[in-house]
């Protein structure tokens, strides 16, 4: 079987890592950790959610795609991937829209996009109770990143999965229904 990274995409808070654990519990696909420069948040712990890194430390390692979003750094490593393959022939990875057109131009149809779409109220207001911050969750809503993630980019329109999620069972309804077409499960 040809090997899959599940590419979970879409604005900060529309569900994407809520997914990758849906993912992890019932199908036993492990997700990619990547690499941040922001802090951790309350009860993530480093290793599981993020490799946390200090400035310094980001830049010792080395990336397959790096970005910058609302003031932090993150990165994921292609070794990450080989290693997880190494055991597993499907995993997930959770990126912003820029760090899923690379892993799509990468490994193309071995790359499967999950675009996950709420509108922005309903985003703002999720954000608001996972209890980000209030300086900091509304910098974030006003970034570059976070307005442009809200919709599909023009290099991933007709080669992603768009699931709205409005709704939770809905939503892995629908991811269940990726998993069957792609032939992951
Ligand atoms: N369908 C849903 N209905 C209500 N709440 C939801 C739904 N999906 C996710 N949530 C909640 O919304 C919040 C944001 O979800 P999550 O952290 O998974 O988003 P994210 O896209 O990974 O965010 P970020 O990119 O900022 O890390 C969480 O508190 C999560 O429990
Ligand atoms: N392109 C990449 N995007 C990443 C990576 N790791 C996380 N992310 C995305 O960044 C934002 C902000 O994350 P948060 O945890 O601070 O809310 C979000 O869209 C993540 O999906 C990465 O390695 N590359």
């Amino acid at each position: 079987m040809d090997k899959k990274i599940i590419v979970i995409t879409g604005a900060s808070g529309t569900g994407k890592t809520t997914i990758s654990k849906y993912l992890k519990d019932t199908y036993h696909i492990p997700s990619v950790i990547t690499h941040t420069t922001r802090l951790p948040r309350e009860g993530e712990k480093n290793g599981v959610d993020y490799y946390f890194e200090t400035k310094n430390s980001f830049l010792k390692n080395h990336y397959l795609e790096k970005v910058e979003y609302s003031g932090n750094w993150y990165g994921s490593s292609e070794e990450s991937l080989k290693k997880t393959w190494e055991k597993f022939d499907a995993a997930s990875i959770v990126v912003d829209t820029a760090g899923a057109i690379s892993y799509k131009k990468k490994y193309g149809k071995n790359a499967v996009v999950i675009f996950l779409e709420v509108d922005f109220e309903t985003v703002t207001d999720r954000l608001k109770q996972r209890g980000d911050e209030t300086k900091r969750l509304l910098s974030r809503i006003n970034s570059d990143e976070f307005k442009r993630d809200l919709q599909i980019p023009r290099e991933l329109v007709g080669k992603c999965y768009k699931i709205s999620n409005k709704n939770l069972e809905n939503t892995k309804e629908n991811v269940n229904k990726v998993l069957k077409l792609e032939k992951i499960k």
